[in-house]
């Protein structure tokens, strides 16, 4: 049976799965009152802007569910789509218009960028306080700081910490693993979890014998994107284990020939674990959920400030 049901898969699975739909469906309920409200006393809603450049595949998969969600929680979505043989002046002047855009409280441009665009310069282009993604340094520069708070947390990251903090599961006082140290997931994710008083390692694809420093961690963050690498022997008895990775891997049984597989041996990791996100439906569905609430967010501040 599916793991993502939750259902015991095998005599030594105990861990608790963590339900990524059933906790994103909760908190975009609570976002959609809160449209509703901000509809009510400013007669305004939020808006994101969605760029989309090129025709991969997979972006245009997670760039349709982005709109949708937006739809579901009655946020407007803005959508450009562009070729993918775009110049970046072009791609900035799109950046421009939202960021003076007064109906846009968020902008995504959604990454990988094709390799003839500088996607640091775009991305940096973004007004910090409509950078809902929280890709721009000033907002990654004020979560490594104490004492500040970034106008807006990574989605993904955040997505982290929420499922970690709904499913009951302490931080503070622990010590907690990220593997992998990309700028969008997990340098952020170290970060925040920081600055949630856990004990933080980054452990990458230079550290030496990385499975003894998983085997201490009491919260493993494993964002490294290779397919099942985290064993079921690297997790310490009772430990959390938050998977990011989404690894399309061949599979002719499904309609559109690939099934995603996370960045943990998902069974084996399960028969040590207390807590564990599946993938599909974990951390992807509150990624999404995190974008939409750093929108209200946004157009909170925006709306109340006018
Ligand atoms: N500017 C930007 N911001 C991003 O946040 C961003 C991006 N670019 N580029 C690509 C990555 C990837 N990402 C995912 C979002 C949702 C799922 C998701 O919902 N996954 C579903 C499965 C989806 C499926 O079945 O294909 C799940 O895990 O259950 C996955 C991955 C956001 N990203």
């Amino acid at each position: 049976m599916a793991a993502a049901d939750g259902v015991v898969t095998s005599a030594a699975q105990q861990a608790k799965v963590i339900d990524g739909k059933a906790i994103s469906a909760e908190i975009r309920l609570e976002l959609a009152e809160q449209v509703k409200q901000l509809q009510q006393t400013c007669g305004k809603v939020p808006g994101l802007a969605v760029v989309l450049v090129g025709t991969r595949g997979d972006s245009e998969t997670y760039v349709r569910s982005k709109r949708k969600a937006c739809e579901e929680v009655g946020i407007a979505s803005y959508a450009t789509d562009l070729p993918e043989d775009v110049c970046e002046d072009d791609l900035l002047q799109v950046v421009a218009q939202y960021n003076a855009d007064p109906n846009v409280h968020g902008i995504l441009v959604q990454l990988p960028l094709p390799g003839h665009i500088n996607e640091r310069r775009i991305l940096d282009a973004i007004s910090i306080d409509k950078d809902v993604d929280g890709f721009h340094p000033a907002n990654i520069g004020a979560l490594a700081m104490r004492g500040r708070t970034p106008l807006f947390v990574s989605c993904t990251p955040k997505g982290c910490v929420e499922l970690l903090e709904r499913s009951g599961v302490q931080i503070s006082g622990k010590r907690a693993v990220v593997i992998g140290r990309s700028n969008i997931v997990g340098t952020p994710a170290a970060l925040l979890l920081q600055q949630r008083d856990a004990t933080v390692t980054v452990v990458h694809s230079r550290t030496r014998d990385a499975a003894s420093i998983v085997a201490e961690a009491d919260i493993v963050i494993a964002a490294m994107g290779k397919p099942e690498s985290v064993r079921g022997s690297w997790i310490k008895a009772g430990a959390a284990v938050i998977d990011v990775g989404t690894n399309p891997v061949p599979d002719a049984t499904k309609k559109r020939g690939y099934r995603l597989v996370g960045d943990v041996a998902f069974h084996e990791a399960a028969a040590h674990a207390s807590h564990i996100t599946p993938v599909p439906g974990g951390v992807g569905p509150m990624t999404i959920t995190m974008l939409l609430s750093n929108t209200v967010d946004s157009a909170k501040r925006a709306l109340h400030a006018s």
